[in-house]
């Protein structure tokens, strides 16, 4: 009992080492997730941004709401990596969103750079970490941060997949005004407009959505869900959605620190898989506390197979045009 305190000794605190999740980035995303994953109880967590006094801030602010959520889980801010040693998760969400009429892809340049220079930043602590990327565009971002890394493959993980598929979820819910507990949906591929939800995939109560409406609803649904995104930025006209995207990478960093090996598309490197290799693409995933640790290869229809390789040429281009600007 330290000096100044009289009576009982009820220190109870240390003792225990929580996981913790470096979220980098203190924006909509990062703090939204930081505040998930602490009142979550899932990790500790530590904010950095570059912006003077934010992380910091936030982070004092969701602490004083431990007095009201009375979870276990600390929250720190800085704008120094020193201070993130160690983390068992990184997520990297700093850069900048799109703008009304602005594609995911006008990004690249900018957001290319940060990437680069805050995944060499953060490694350089947390040598062991699991990488996860929510940056934009997503797949050409978990390439570059993969590269400047030097992780295996399987220790990198981009963050779309979860979204997009809790989008779909969300409208097929509306439509056959069902609970959203009982609807799974699955989408495959880049996370932009030729992104491939999956309607046989896709089901409520385990009964395929093409069985229960017809092509034309589901088509208008699947369109709703590839604009998910630019539908929110068009409402909000200033920055893009951020509630569903943080819950969902909380989701995925809930499934690796517990080592729960839920299957959930994300954007894994693969290897051959859907004959495609050297890409980031967004693929059913077993996320565990290794990272990635199996691809899920689907049966897809001829047509589904066949958007998936659009998508990845679309995702491959973006690497290759991505690269020339980074060493202009
Ligand atoms: N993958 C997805 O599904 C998905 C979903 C939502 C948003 N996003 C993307 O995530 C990114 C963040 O979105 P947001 O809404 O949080 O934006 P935001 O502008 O609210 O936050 C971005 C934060 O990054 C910080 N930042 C910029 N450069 C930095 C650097 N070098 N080091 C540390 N911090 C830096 C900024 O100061 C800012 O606080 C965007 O690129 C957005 O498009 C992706
Ligand atoms: O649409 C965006 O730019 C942000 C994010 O990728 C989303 O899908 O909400």
């Amino acid at each position: 009992m330290s000096d100044h305190n009289r009576g009982m000794d009820l220190t109870c605190l240390p003792g225990t080492q929580a996981p913790r999740v470096t979220i980098v980035g203190a924006g909509n995303v990062g703090s939204t997730l930081g505040q998930r994953i602490v009142e979550k109880n899932i990790a500790d967590v530590v904010l950095l941004d570059i912006q003077a006094g934010r992380p910091q801030g936030l982070a004092l602010d969701l602490m004083e709401a431990r007095g009201v959520e009375h979870h276990d889980r600390t929250i720190i801010g800085t704008a120094d990596y020193a201070d993130t040693q160690n983390s068992d998760i990184i997520v990297i969400t700093a850069g900048i969103p799109r703008k009304p009429g602005m594609s995911r892809d006008d990004l690249l340049k900018v957001n290319a750079q940060i990437i680069t220079d805050v995944t060499r930043q953060a490694i350089a602590q947390s040598p062991n970490a699991i990488l996860m990327v929510v940056t934009n565009p997503l797949d050409v971002m978990t390439y570059l941060a993969w590269q400047a890394s030097g992780l295996s493959p399987e220790r990198v993980i981009g963050m779309a997949g979860v979204l997009d598929a809790a989008r779909f979820e969300t409208f097929i819910a509306l439509e056959l005004k069902v609970s959203i507990a009982n609807v799974h949906a699955m989408v495959l591929g880049g996370h932009g407009d030729l992104m491939v939800p999956l309607p046989r995939y896709s089901t409520v109560s385990g009964i395929p959505i093409t069985e229960l409406m017809d092509e034309e609803t589901i088509q208008q649904l699947v369109d709703r869900t590839r604009n998910g995104g630019a539908e929110i930025v068009g409402l909000m006209q200033a920055g893009s959605a951020y509630f569903a995207p943080a819950s969902s990478a909380s989701l995925m960093v809930e499934s690796i620190l517990f080592n729960r090996s839920r299957i959930l598309p994300a954007a894994a490197y693969l290897d051959g898989q859907y004959g495609l290799s050297d890409i980031f693409l967004g693929v059913p995933t077993c996320l565990s506390r290794q990272g990635v640790t199996r691809v899920l290869e689907l049966d897809l229809s001829a047509e589904d197979y066949q958007a998936l390789q659009t998508s990845a040429q679309a995702v491959r281009q973006n690497i290759a045009t991505t690269k020339t600007l980074l060493t202009a």
